[in-house]
């Protein structure tokens, strides 16, 4: 039996992978073997020495402790593409909500309501001029990271829109390029995008690199009046330069699911809470996408889309499988192979990959190893985790 602690509400379809007969779902359990989150922040959550895997139900992983974690040996894994329909359309949306002044428009219209009990249809004709707003087609979109939802966007944007669309993203991976409309331009430099977008639209991990991107310079080279859109994390955006271009009118608009009490009530100002994966669908498929990954590695020690360690899969062929996390140094197989010989197992099969400074390795032994084959391997320098999965 294995205690998973879930520290948000996630779609109760995790319960199809992690059934009550092997698994505990728990909000307050202290010890525990999985995590499922979504958005609490774990950054300076203690965690117990069972855990050895946290799965977040979403893409975006700065709430958790990342490098902590790998040197605890606990694998973390995310849900790459589960919910990035859902923020595709909301970024839709909130370049229609930008081009077409339908907040404020709707807003003039509740305050007419409350003020005037009839001839209300004959004010609308007067008043609507004030609301004139441009339309997309033509202009041009700027995405910034080409990754599951900046590609959704990029290409929904210039095939359903007519916008041009130009991408950048120096880390483009193969299965983005693939899935990328050829009418989609990729630029170089984010100054491109800057200079020629009269949208901006961000789609990347918030990380130490990331951080206060969007400052005063990269305002300042944007054309005037430009309207960024930010789904993705706040912290990409400074907030002090940005209030100062919405009040100056270099940018018209910020669309953002992230607000808080600096940027709301700003003139321009469109936000959302957080509300960019908040459907039934995207719920469902994070959720389960989460709670299958957390299974498999519990169980069977198989890592899919973990953003700390490498891929790393063996199918199940009988035997006693043993799994080690250690740095990737040179003679580590070497050291744990002849830590096996010595404590007299048979290796059947054997998988390891490394990732940068981490590496993993899964062996299926003929015969149930000790305690003591156990210490001798964990006792290795740069192992930091063995677990026996059988
Ligand atoms: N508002 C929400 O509810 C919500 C929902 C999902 C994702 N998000 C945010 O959106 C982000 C993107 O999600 P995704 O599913 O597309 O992730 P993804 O990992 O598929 O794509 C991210 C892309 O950003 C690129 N990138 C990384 N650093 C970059 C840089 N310095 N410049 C340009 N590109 C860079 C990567 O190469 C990758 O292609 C997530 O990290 C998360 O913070 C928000
Ligand atoms: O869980 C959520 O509602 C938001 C998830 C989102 O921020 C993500 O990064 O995937």
């Amino acid at each position: 039996m294995f205690t998973v602690r879930k520290f948000n509400q996630i779609s109760d379809i995790i319960g199809k992978h992690l059934d009550q007969r092997h698994y505990e779902i728990s909000e307050d359990a202290q010890s525990y073997e999985g995590i499922l989150v979504r958005s609490a922040d774990l950054l300076s959550a203690e965690f117990p020495p069972e855990l050895v895997a946290i799965a977040r139900a979403g893409a975006g992983y700065n709430n958790i402790p990342v490098d902590r974690c790998t040197e605890q040996g606990i694998a973390v894994f995310n849900t790459p593409g589960a919910n990035a329909n859902a923020v595709k359309e909301l970024v839709l949306c909130g370049l229609l909500l930008a081009g077409r002044r339908i907040i404020d428009a709707n807003r003039w219209l509740e305050s007419l309501h409350e003020e005037h009990a009839e001839g209300i249809e004959k004010l609308v004709e007067k008043g609507k001029k004030q609301f004139v707003g441009p339309e997309l087609m033509g202009k041009t979109l700027g995405v910034v990271g080409l990754g599951a939802i900046g590609v959704m966007v990029a290409n929904a944007a210039v095939q359903g829109l007519g916008m041009k669309v130009l991408g950048y993203d120096p880390y483009l991976s193969v299965d983005a390029a693939w899935h990328l409309s050829s009418e989609v331009g990729r630029v170089k430099s984010l100054e491109e995008i800057y200079t020629s977008c009269d949208y901006i639209t961000l789609h990347l991990p918030l990380n130490d690199q990331t951080r206060g991107m969007i400052g005063e310079t990269a305002i300042q080279s944007m054309k005037p009046g430009t309207v960024l859109l930010n789904i993705a994390r706040g912290g990409l955006v400074s907030e002090k330069a940005l209030i100062a271009a919405l009040e100056s009118g270099q940018l018209r608009h910020y669309v953002t699911d992230f607000p808080d009490e600096g940027i709301l009530g700003v003139k321009g100002v469109i936000a959302t809470p957080h509300l960019g994966a908040s459907t039934p669908e995207s719920e469902e498929n994070c959720a389960e996408m989460a709670a299958r990954q957390l299974r498999a590695f519990i169980e069977d020690g198989n890592i899919v889309n973990s953003v700390n360690l490498p891929r790393c899969e063996m199918p199940r062929m009988g035997g006693y499988r043993i799994s080690v996390i250690n740095r990737n140094i040179k003679n580590m197989v070497g050291q744990i192979t002849a830590a096996l010989a010595e404590s007299g197992c048979n290796i059947e099969h054997m998988v390891n990959s490394s990732r940068g400074e981490w590496a993993y390795t899964m062996l299926d032994l003929t015969t149930a190893p000790d305690q003591a084959c156990i210490d001798r391997i964990s006792a290795i320098d740069g192992v930091v985790r063995v677990r026996t999965l059988f």
